[in-house]
């Protein structure tokens, strides 16, 4: 078989176990995906902007070894820049494939559509080189596969973002045929001393201490499920409590003895922060300590006995151990630790008996408090439930998860409107999962326009439509006309998707009796997405947003540094 670049680069992402790439049709990047298109097994998947293209192949790449996104060049990568900057945030590795200006074109001094309006069009490249671990541009053919390998590699390896430019009249040009997939899949091994060492230092420090509890932050999730099966592996043998930081929840298996719960300082869970705080070794694996995940940097509880294990690297106390990986690290750990079940004794003490939720009227104005005691009666182990910015980070913690159901959050970036179009690649990824959404209604005015492709795939998801007039975290940390949005008819819109063929579904629900009807209809409709509008008072929200929303704008509004 003949090959071209365009084949090489979609044998590759075929290679890798990408069923799925994203696209938005530009005239730089056409025949490059007439190319792809010949690959076997990578089904092209249009999105209705590069925004939405982008966030597709960030969600993809929460449920593969990666996601990738085709657009053209600078009217098209601007906008996907946005979603790669979100991945790169939440170490997740998207390729974004830009196509790029006829070869000719570079040092000829021509002025090209869709580009800034001047002769030199490396601008591109210069801003992906921000947002991503490797940008490469090809413009030949013969450097193709050296180009296009490196940047996939670094993604994969870096779990980052990485960016490919193809020139629009290299894309159908001879090439040499890929060889074993496993040049590039092939990861990084750790340093063996430095993993011995680390190894060694952690089960000194937890042999000296007294209550040693772990606590998983967000940055696991982009190691890997395997990674998270060895950090539960772990944990079961330590036998001390277990808590995940807010970004990480569901990164651990919270129907296992040991999970106690979030912790979020002030708006932890019940009696986990005094535990984490009373914590003589505070084991963190993978955490993120941001304003957000600190509420205002009220809660960084690091101390210089604490052990903190990173992607590749952990320090022990005040000694530090590079080139560890985790994949490498944690079963090694796991073999070393002894049991000390010391701190889930004492957090078991002073457990309070939870409270059941009580089923609202279903006549009364429906509250968040009822909302969320429904939708928790549909989360089962098959359920992936995506938490967009807003309210729904912090009902969201308080969902009880049985063993295999799935989080997906975007707390370190925080692109409102992210959970639809990450929703739709990580739904075309895994159509048979319960695939759930929780999002606001000022996200969802920003990429509602996905939902018409959920429509076009026939796929079942659930949009929990939070309609609460407005930016309620933003009302909850500093309010002001900006915070009102003009209100849809969230549950019509689905009608306008539909149009002739589609099959999706807009439900509104007032009530605990209306939501309890709509969620049934939504569980059993099958061959389209289902949006539920909810109708939540302004001033609905959880008592949690409201402490830490005080606590963050304690933090924006900090007097600037003396000069
Ligand atoms: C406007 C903004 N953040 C600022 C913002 C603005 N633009 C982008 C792209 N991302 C952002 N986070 C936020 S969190 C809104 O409260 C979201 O409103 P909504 O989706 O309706 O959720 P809640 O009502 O629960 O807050
Ligand atoms: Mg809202």
């Amino acid at each position: 078989m003949e090959y071209t670049v365009g084949q090489y680069l979609a044998t590759r992402l075929a290679q890798l176990g990408l069923n799925h790439v994203f696209a938005v049709a530009g005239d730089y990047n056409l025949t490059l995906l007439d190319e792809m298109a010949k690959a076997k097994d990578l089904e092209q998947v249009y999105c209705c902007n590069e925004l939405n293209c982008g966030f597709a192949g960030e969600g993809y790449a929460r449920a593969r070894i990666m996601g990738a996104s085709v657009v053209t060049f600078s009217v098209g990568a601007f906008s996907a820049f946005n979603a790669v900057g979100g991945a790169f945030a939440e170490n997740l590795p998207l390729l974004l494939i830009s196509g790029a200006p006829n070869n000719n074109d570079y040092g000829s001094g021509h002025i090209l559509h869709h580009t800034m309006g001047y002769s030199d069009y490396r601008y591109q490249m210069e801003m992906a080189k921000k947002i991503t671990c490797e940008a490469v541009s090809v413009a030949h053919a013969d450097e193709a596969p050296c180009l296009i390998d490196h940047a996939i590699r670094s993604a994969i390896r870096n779990r980052k973002p990485a960016y490919i430019e193809i020139s629009c009249n290299v894309a159908n040009q001879p090439c040499t045929e890929p060889g074993p997939i496993s040049s590039i899949t092939n990861s990084l091994i750790s340093d063996d001393e430095s993993l011995k060492a680390a190894a060694k230092a952690c089960v000194e420090a937890l042999e000296k201490a007294k209550n040693p509890v772990v606590i998983i932050g967000g940055k696991i999730r982009s190691a890997g499920c395997a990674v998270s099966k060895q950090v539960a592996e772990l944990t079961k043998k330590l036998g001390c409590a277990v808590a995940t930081m807010a970004q990480a929840k569901g990164l651990s298996p919270e129907e296992e003895a040991e999970y106690v719960g979030t912790f979020w300082g002030d708006i932890s869970s019940p009696g986990v922060e005094d535990l984490v705080r009373d914590s003589d070794c505070r084991i963190y694996i993978g955490a993120v300590f941001n304003d957000y995940s600190t509420v205002g940097w009220t809660c960084k509880l690091v101390s210089d006995n604490d052990i903190l294990i990173s992607s590749h690297h952990t320090r022990v106390g005040k000694k530090e151990f590079s080139g560890v990986y985790l994949k490498d690290f944690i079963p090694v750990l796991a073999s070393s630790v002894k049991k000390n079940t010391t701190s889930l004794e004492q957090f078991k003490a002073k457990k309070l008996p939870a409270k059941e939720t009580p089923v609202a009227d279903g006549n009364a104005a429906l509250t968040t408090v009822e909302l969320c005691r429904q939708i928790q009666g549909a989360i089962n182990k098959d359920t992936t439930l995506f938490l967009e910015t807003g309210d729904s980070w912090f009902h969201g913690m308080h969902f009880n998860l049985p063993n295999g159901a799935r989080v997906e959050s975007e707390m370190q970036w925080g692109h409102i409107g992210w959970s639809i179009p990450s929703m739709f690649g990580y739904a075309v990824s895994e159509p048979n999962r319960r695939n759930i959404i929780m999002v606001g209604d000022g996200s969802f005015q920003l990429t509602a326009q996905e939902v018409c492709q959920m429509i076009r795939r026939n796929m079942p998801v659930i949009i929990i439509l939070i309609n609460n007039s407005g930016y309620t975290i933003e009302v909850k940390i500093h309010d002001g006309p900006y915070n009102r949005i003009k209100n849809w008819d969230y549950a019509g819109l689905i009608d306008v998707f539909n149009a002739e063929d589609g099959k999706g579904l807009g439900l509104k629900a007032k009530n605990g009796a209306e939501l309890e009807k709509a969620m049934k209809t939504a569980l059993a409709h099958k061959d389209g997405p289902t949006l539920i509008e909810v109708d939540i008072d302004a001033q609905d929200c959880s008592p949690d947003l409201v402490v830490w929303g005080k606590k963050v704008a304690k933090a924006n509004g900090r007097a600037p540094r003396k000069a």
